[in-house]
């Protein structure tokens, strides 16, 4: 695993790196040196360096020097002469970069600025990193637009200029760029918000060779999960199996309104490797379930009549639920009376139980100003999974506002931290998923544009109760379990976009690509632990 950081972790671990004898002016040259490496990697012949007032700007100077160095034609755009540079540590690179061949153009106008950059076939953006807040002034309002609407190729240095490093919000003027170089770790920012739309390809310089003792050091915002990281949940079938070894799970959902999100997830649920797959729906739909999916039995339980479960449903579905590996509430199952109470009942059983859908709806009915404040509703010995999207997310803490990788992270920890259970994770479903435990968050492989569609949640949902069900409650670390299933996830969507087209993938496609997406996950795991060559995996 990787970790991503906050600002503040970034500073407090450049002080401890100096601490231990490598000062920032020394990870200053290591930063520029990765930017120079970065932009090598193109062959560029022209190259435009924009650089602000701050430090940022000093990892520009060093790199300009570094691929001046290397025969390439280098213009460094400043807003100040290299002597008048207020950050002492830059100052000083920029006047030795000043002191060689290097063309330096102070405060130019957007004219100027533009016919600079026509010239160019590569841009470095240094000129805001960590350090950037509120409004972009001048004359970076008018350098930012000027960049994003030239022709060259852009890498940004940290951060995209424009980009809070924290939240992930773009001002109004932020660097689009191609290819980010970030220092030491990625930045939170990175991954919430806007950062997605900015950054482009993302690499990462470590600078510090020891990096791996001292990381550890800090506390890390988050943890970006590789796929080595998933092989302890790579498993071949054993020879000698049968239907219930495998793993069952119960499929708790639909209504006469939505019965294909229960067929959708049971199914996943099968695809995912669950020997045996049943499905508990209203008896208003039970019948269409059945007939939809021959190879899984349908329990049918008394409705409510609106085609919901009803009043007699919690004490049915309880007595049965008791028996499988693993059960999944939620999938179209509308947040009726009688649902409430089926979902109250399933928390109090001891079996590992993922929430989806309706049922978080229902979860967040039952409290009164968000389940945070009423912890004893979820709190259960056995592992319970909560899968919300953002809206989903809201409602369980009261209502607060949730839209984004942060705030979304903030949501999950209110939840988690109220019970402080190792058993309780919570999957927090957006842009970048985030999968919030007790004591880390894991960001998991993410898959296309294209898994947003409907019934995406619901086949998640299944994959989800497939490999619960399938590690037979022998997991040491539930996150990383659901990290896999998102991966696979989001390995479905990939497959599913090569075949039938990024725009046109529909969730039922996801379903059977789960068997393939299961093979790739495992051969990316093979290529990370180099096992597996690229051509082997082919
Ligand atoms: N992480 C590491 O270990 C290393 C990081 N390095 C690089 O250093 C920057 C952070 O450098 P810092 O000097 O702290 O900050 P910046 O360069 O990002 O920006 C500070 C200057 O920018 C001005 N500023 C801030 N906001 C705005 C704005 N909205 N409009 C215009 N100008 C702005 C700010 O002026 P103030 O008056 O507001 O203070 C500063 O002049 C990090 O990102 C890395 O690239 C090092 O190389 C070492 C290793
Ligand atoms: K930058």
């Amino acid at each position: 695993m990787k970790p991503i950081l906050s600002t503040e972790e970034v500073v407090k671990l450049e002080n401890i790196i100096e601490r231990e004898g490598t000062s920032k002016a020394e990870l200053m040259e290591h930063a520029g040196e990765f930017v120079a490496s970065t932009a090598l990697s193109y062959h560029p012949k022209e190259v435009v360096v924009l650089v602000g007032f701050g430090n940022n700007g000093g990892d520009g100077w060093v790199a300009a020097d570094i691929l001046q160095q290397h025969d390439v034609h280098v213009v460094v755009v400043s807003p100040v002469e290299p002597n008048e540079v207020p950050s002492a540590l830059a100052r000083h690179v920029a006047r030795r970069t000043a002191g060689r061949d290097v063309e330096i153009v102070v405060g130019p106008s957007r004219d100027e600025l533009a016919a600079l950059l026509v010239k160019a076939d590569l841009a470095i953006d240094a000129i805001l990193g960590t350090g950037f807040h509120g409004e972009v002034r001048p004359p970076f309002s008018i350098w930012i637009p000027t960049l994003n609407d030239s022709s060259p190729r852009v890498i940004s240095v940290d951060v995209p200029s424009g980009l809070d490093s924290d939240s992930g919000v773009a001002a109004d003027h932020c660097v689009r760029a191609d290819k980010t170089a970030t220092m030491i770790a990625p930045k939170i920012g990175l991954y919430s918000a806007d950062g997605p739309q900015f950054v482009g390809e993302l690499v990462c310089g470590e600078l510090y060779d020891r990096l791996d003792e001292v990381i550890d050091d800090v506390d890390h915002a988050a943890e970006i999960v590789e796929p080595a990281d998933l092989v302890d949940y790579i498993e071949p079938l054993p020879a000698n199996v049968n239907k219930y070894s495998r793993g069952s799970v119960l499929v708790v959902a639909g209504s006469a309104r939505y019965p294909g999100a229960a067929m959708m997830a049971a199914k996943s649920a099968a695809r995912a490797g669950a020997g045996y797959v049943a499905v508990a729906a209203p008896d208003a739909c039970a019948n269409l379930i059945r007939m939809a999916l021959p190879s899984i039995p349908v329990i049918a339980i008394p409705s409510d009549s609106r085609g919901s479960f009803g009043a007699a449903a919690r004490q049915v579905v309880c007595e049965i639920a008791k028996k499988y590996d693993c059960v999944l509430c939620g999938p179209g199952m509308t947040t009726a009376s009688g649902c409430m109470q089926v979902v109250s009942g399933l928390l109090e059983l001891d079996v590992p139980l993922i929430l989806d859908a309706d049922a978080l709806n229902c979860l967040a009915r039952l409290s009164i100003d968000g389940i945070d404040k009423t912890p004893e509703l979820y709190r259960r010995e056995a592992p319970l999974i909560l899968t919300p999207h953002h809206r989903e997310l809201s409602r369980l803490v009261g209502d607060v506002p949730v839209d984004d990788l942060g705030t979304a992270i903030d949501a999950a920890q209110r939840i988690e931290w109220a019970v402080g259970s190792d058993n309780l994770v919570v999957v927090a479903k957006g842009a970048t998923t985030a999968i919030v435990g007790v004591e880390k968050v894991l960001i998991p492989i993410s898959g296309p544009a294209s898994l947003a569609t409907a019934g995406s949640g619901d086949v998640l949902a299944g994959i989800m109760a497939g490999t619960v069900a399938t590690a037979h409650g022998d997991v040491d670390r539930w996150e990383l379990l659901c990290a896999y299933a998102v991966a696979v996830h989001s390995y479905t969507g990939f497959a599913a976009a090569a075949e039938y087209g990024e725009k046109s993938v529909i969730a039922t496609d996801l379903i059977d690509l789960i068997g393939e997406a299961l093979q790739l996950v495992e051969n990316e795991a093979c290529k990370d632990l180099g096992i597996l060559t690229d051509g082997e995996a082919e």
